[in-house]
């Protein structure tokens, strides 16, 4: 069997989900096929305003009603008819959006509150397709994903129970995917008592990978807006080139560093069990794109990768002891509680520098934590370049013209923090 995933550019208009459907058609093939979608265009950035207006109890009316007519209007041009089925479910789910976030309480746990709102992107979307393949003669199952990948209550982040994931998804899927196509959400999971999460920013591609991973696809593919993998992103590089088969390590590398094209939890459920990972166009279906798989090359293109809104933090200690063991515990105790990640991290005799994605809430929930243990500094509204596999002409070429805050370089990997 097979795992395709469609990200929210694939689903963003009605003509993207006529995409969808010739796809699946003319390359779904005769073999088995599950279809993660995640939610239409930037609709969760949108649910995440509309979710922190409601959360501060302010009036969300306006964004609610802006996100509720983009996914009318798409379901408008794919189903004219008003009688259709498709209207009356999509408006008891908008009914139900409005009633979750009418009733968050004040004080109510911001970050389980916004799994129970931001997850109906997906639950929209993926009815929408669930029926539109129906009337493209593509029988389907429009299948929960919350009732299979099931996790613990880390909300915004939820952390997979496998083995339970595992034996809930034998038990059902294989008999339903005989019948017929399924089509399912990214993004979300469940805890056993009924609480929606979800699997972090930009989880669908790890969703699409837990399903492949459980079923034993064969292979799975994930459509974009892009040729493949490419060894920069093209909305800042120019002159990007494909690669057409590149190795797990490489990617989850890249991904790791902040290659946007891949969530970087993706890859090792695959690569555990050797499933392929194709990358292809959605525009462009019937071209290469790339395999990702168990393959080695000696020499591979340079790949940049820039990491937006970045915060360099530093700790010096407030008297002439040295960074020590014991301080750098308790910068990562603080660092691990508040689930701030590193980017990039630096240590001089008395200092600690550590680079993360900005926010500002945690950056000041941290310095309240240590600031009687250290002196904290940080700079924000920066940029993370890095350069795997690096030669003088791509160094020559990061480094012209830029303000360099930090600078790490290893035998592959060169680092640079700047303006
Ligand atoms: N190395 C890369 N190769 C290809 N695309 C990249 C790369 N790095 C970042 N991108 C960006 O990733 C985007 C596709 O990923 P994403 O927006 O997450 O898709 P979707 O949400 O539709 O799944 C591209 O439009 C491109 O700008
Ligand atoms: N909709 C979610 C999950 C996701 O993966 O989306 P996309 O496939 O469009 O990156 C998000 O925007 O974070």
């Amino acid at each position: 069997m097979k795992v395709y995933k469609f990200g929210g550019a694939s689903v963003k208009s009605a003509e993207a989900f006529r995409n969808i459907a010739h796809i699946v058609r003319t390359y779904g093939g005769k073999e088995q096929l599950l279809l993660v979608v995640s939610a239409m265009g930037k609709t969760t950035n949108a649910l995440e305003q509309i979710f922190d207006l409601a959360y501060n109890q302010q009036n969300f009316e306006s964004s609610y009603l802006q996100s509720i007519t983009y996914h009318q209007e798409v379901l408008q041009e794919l189903f004219p008819s008003k009688s259709h089925p498709v209207h009356e479910r999509l408006e008891q789910l908008f009914l139900q959006l409005k009633y979750e976030l009418q009733r968050i309480s004040p004080g109510a746990n911001y970050d389980k509150s916004y799994d129970q709102i931001v997850s109906f992107g997906e639950i929209f979307s993926s009815t929408i397709l669930h029926y539109f393949l129906q009337e493209q003669a593509l029988p389907n199952i429009w299948v929960d994903s919350r009732k299979y990948i099931q996790t613990d209550s880390n909300w915004r982040e939820g952390r997979v129970d496998w083995n339970w994931t595992e034996r809930l998804i034998k038990r059902d899927l294989p008999a339903v995917l005989e019948q017929q196509l399924v089509v399912t959400q990214g993004f979300l999971g469940g805890t056993t008592n009924g609480f929606t999460t979800t699997l972090g920013r930009e989880g669908s591609d790890f969703s699409a990978a837990i399903f492949a991973y459980c079923l034993d696809a064969t292979e799975m593919c994930i459509w974009k807006d892009v040729a493949g993998l490419l060894n920069a992103d093209p909305k800042y590089f120019k002159d990007t080139v494909r690669y057409p088969e590149i190795s797990y390590q490489e990617t989850v590398e890249m991904a790791y560093y902040g290659a946007s094209v891949i969530h970087p939890k993706t890859i090792k459920p695959l690569a555990n069990k050797q499933i392929p990972l194709y990358v292809k166009s959605f525009l462009d279906p019937a071209a290469a794109g790339t395999k990702i798989c168990d393959c080695r090359f000696e020499k591979l293109a340079p790949a940049y990768i820039i990491k937006e809104d970045q915060c360099l933090v530093s700790f010096s200690v407030k008297d002439f002891t040295f960074i020590s063991e014991q301080s750098l515990g308790a910068i990562f105790n603080a660092l691990s509680e508040l689930r701030i990640k590193i980017n990039l991290m630096q240590n001089s005799a008395i200092s600690f520098s550590i680079c993360t994605d900005f926010n500002q809430e945690r950056i000041q929930r941290l310095i309240q934590t240590l600031h009687d243990q250290f002196v904290i500094y940080y700079n924000t509204g920066l940029r993370l370049f890095t350069i795997k596999n690096y030669d003088s002409d791509s160094l020559n070429n990061i480094l012209a013209g830029k303000e360099v805050l930090l600078e790490q370089r290893t035998r592959n990997t060169f680092q640079i923090i700047c303006r």
